[in-house]
């Protein structure tokens, strides 16, 4: 798969250590940086990988900061990114099968080097289930919409639909 990853200045060898991970699995891994020294904000990182990622440019995205939270929120302002901060490889794995997570973020002061590269190992090596699970992935992209109407968005559910 086609991967591009990002972090800010907090987050610069987790996101090395992210990225060797994705490569040893054989994925193609676009780094778009920071370097050790250079200072980048969070909103702007994970808004980019999110752009990047919703607009079908690359497959999924690696994304690191301080506690992996405010880079994930930046990209999930992004309508179809779905972005999942993870500290551990068991919400990596589930976030892609129940919710087709599209990009994973780590907090480089939260785990550590192997913590990271287990939860994008997880990630990576995880698909979306499909089924009642997709059913509901088609909700959360419908909340794109500000304007969605809420007993409709409740109707699209298979809660909705089960006798
Ligand atoms: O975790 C983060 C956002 O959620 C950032 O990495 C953190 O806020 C950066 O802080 P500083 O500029 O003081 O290193």
């Amino acid at each position: 798969m086609k991967i591009v990853a990002h972090s800010d200045h907090a987050a610069v060898a987790i996101r090395q250590e992210m990225i060797e991970q994705a490569r040893a699995m054989g994925h193609e891994v676009d780094d778009l940086g920071p370097a050790e020294g250079e200072s980048v904000d969070y909103p702007y990182a994970g808004a980019v990988v999110g752009h990047k990622v919703a607009s079908g440019e690359y497959d999924l995205g690696l994304l690191a900061c301080g506690t992996g939270v405010g880079i994930s929120m930046a990209a999930n302002k992004v309508p179809g990114a779905r972005a999942v901060v993870c500290s551990e490889p068991y919400t990596a794995r589930l976030s892609r099968e129940h919710n087709a997570s599209n990009i994973v973020s780590v907090g480089a002061r939260v785990v550590g080097p192997g913590e990271a590269r287990m939860i994008v190992e997880a990630f990576l090596g995880a698909e979306p289930a499909g089924g009642r699970h997709a059913e509901r992935v088609k909700m959360i992209n419908a909340l794109d919409d500000p304007s969605l109407d809420l007993d409709a968005l409740y109707q699209m559910g298979p809660a909705a639909h089960s006798g």
